[in-house]
């Protein structure tokens, strides 16, 4: 314990430079914490803390800060803190980064860092490594400040990789740590390892209908930035074409533009001249998020989403297994936000197990960690696939004594797929390489990508209500335990509906209750999202305009 309160006063000096205003009560939630970024400056200095006395429990492993509010407005920030195999925080440190962020002083900041260390046992010989790396806000390089502040506290060991986008960072933690088996931390090698394997793969392929060329919108944001070095690696395998890509003006953020945008408003992005069937591919802020899109000749919009990506992938991987004599289990995981058609797909059509799991990616990355090879996606665009260690090395074990041409190129395949792959985290650039692989592999265009199955018609709203934390929900957030009697509510007007399925839930990154609907057409879906969303209103004391 001595050893510890040793450095308090020291500690107490450090903390003093960013005291906590008490103007709102953080919390760690579905993906670290956002607020607007004038009032962050203390939590994030909290979290260099934090993350310092991680890396000093964890031995001396590397640990990621990544400061970035990803999709939000440009007037936010906030942080995500990465473990040691480029996994999210596990959940017991999430609990200790919300009381941190909300110490009311000094004193308190001080003592809940030595309760963290006595109840984890943390050995103080230990120096901490930290790695940080920051999205495009104007913000972030203040914030950065206040980082090293609180890292500095504990004479880490610093790496400030700058402007980067956050799978980069995930990548570069999970380098580090495994001693290089990964790659190297840095964007170099982060380019070379998966551009290579992608451009080994397209001499593999087969063309047909496929395009390689893509619209990109970048966001205005460092999937923008990013993209124009990822060019050079990719020596006109692809022709990407670029597009909201100016972060000089970083009020254009995300600004109706981006995968988010595009998703939630079922529209192509703005900024851009829309050509129909060209392919457009749109990413997030923090570029961990994908999503394809394209119109037609009517100019009739269609989106291909997270769901869309994890059946083609889905697909793909079980065929390659086929092909290749391995009998491996390929299992997909969703949420409740997945489209009910994606899910009856991949389970009657391509006959892959899928298992649905809260909102969140960190539930999503634990799940699929259950199968041999685990695809993962969210609707809105954030997923990867995680291949067992074992079966990494017995597919290049095969690989390496397989005599039968068909069954050697389909383990060549599946090892490029593992190459392309950043495992570590939702990343859109190894996800549309992955996608551009497959399509190409196919011969399809992205209409023809599109024809694979329908969506059922969707609605998504929310509501603000007095006091969303009085919301419970079970069964992957598919049924709704409180307030009593909203689910009783919500089965009734569900019933109304042909195909009808609608569930509620608190949002963890807004203080809003979200509703979900879908239904046989599109005005039904929207007809019994507002009838859910009106249920919702009454029973939980809604604040504002009445659903409509
Ligand atoms: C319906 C929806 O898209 N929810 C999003 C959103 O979470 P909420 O808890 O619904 O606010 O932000 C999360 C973090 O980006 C993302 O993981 C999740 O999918
Ligand atoms: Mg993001």
């Amino acid at each position: 314990m001595d050893e510890w309160i040793e450095n308090i006063v020291e500690l107490e000096s450090n903390i003093e430079s960013y005291p906590n205003p008490g103007i709102k009560v953080f919390q760690y939630g579905t993906s670290g914490i956002r607020y607007n970024s004038e009032h962050l400056d203390h939590v994030l200095h909290r979290m260099g803390l934090l993350v310092a006395l991680r890396s000093i429990h964890l031995k001396s492993a590397a640990v990621g800060l990544m400061i970035t509010a990803s999709h939000n407005p440009q007037d936010d920030n906030g942080i995500k803190l990465i473990d040691p195999l480029g996994e999210m925080l596990d959940s017991s440190w999430e609990v200790y980064a919300t009381k941190l962020a909300n110490a009311p002083n000094n004193q308190d900041v001080c003592a809940m860092l030595i309760n963290i260390a006595y109840e984890n046992n943390i050995d103080k010989k230990y120096i901490p490594r930290v790695y940080i790396g920051r999205d495009t806000r104007n913000s972030g390089k203040r914030l950065l400040d206040a980082v090293l502040c609180g890292v500095n506290a504990f004479n880490s060991n610093v790496e400030d990789f700058g402007i980067i986008t956050t799978p980069m960072l995930h990548f570069f933690v999970r380098c580090y740590n495994t001693n290089g088996l990964y790659g190297q931390p840095s964007e170099h090698s982060y380019y070379t390892k998966l551009t290579n394997s992608f451009k080994t793969l397209r001499k593999m392929a087969n063309l047909k209908n496929y395009s390689p060329v893509i619209e990109f919108d970048g966001a205005n944001g460092v999937g923008a930035l990013k993209m124009k070095d990822a060019i050079i690696h990719l020596e006109e395998t692809l022709v990407i074409n670029m597009h909201n890509d100016d972060i000089m003006n970083t009020e254009k953020l995300n600004y109706k533009c981006g995968a988010d945008f595009v998703k939630s408003n079922q529209c192509p992005p703005t900024g851009m001249t829309i050509k129909p069937h060209s392919k457009y591919v749109s990413v997030d802020g923090d570029a961990d998020r994908i999503v394809y899109s394209f119109v037609d000749e009517n100019n009739k919009f269609y989106l291909l989403d997270g769901d869309r990506i994890a059946t083609l992938v889905a697909g793909y991987i079980k065929d390659l297994f086929i092909a290749s004599g391995l009998d491996v289990n390929v299992g997909l995981v969703q949420t409740a936000y997945s489209n009910g058609n994606s899910t009856k797909y991949v389970t009657d059509k391509l006959k892959v197990p899928v298992a649905c799991v809260p909102t969140g990616v960190k539930y999503l990355h634990h799940k699929a960690n259950d199968y041999d090879v685990g695809i993962y996606f969210e609707a809105n665009g954030h997923g990867t696939i995680l291949f067992k260690d074992a079966i990494r090395e017995l597919i290049r074990n095969q690989c390496s004594i397989e005599v039968d041409e068909a069954k050697s190129l389909a383990l060549k395949k599946l090892i490029c797929i593992m190459d392309m792959t950043n495992e570590t985290v939702g990343d859109a650039y190894s996800d549309m390489l992955i996608v551009e692989s497959v399509l190409c592999e196919r011969g399809w265009s992205i209409s023809d990508w599109y024809k694979t199955y329908s969506d059922l018609p969707n609605r998504l709203k929310q509501v603000t209500v007095k006091d969303r934390n009085t919301f419970e929900t079970g069964d992957a957030e598919r049924i709704c335990l409180k307030p009593l009697g909203l689910q009783e509510k919500i089965d009734s007007i569900v019933l109304k509906y042909s195909m009808g399925r609608s569930f509620v839930r608190p949002s963890g990154t807004e203080d809003v209750v979200r509703i979900y609907a879908e239904a046989d057409t599109q005005i039904n879906a929207d007809k019994l999202a507002v009838e859910v969303a009106t249920a919702v209103y009454d029973i939980a004391d809604g604040v504002g305009k009445k659903p409509e």
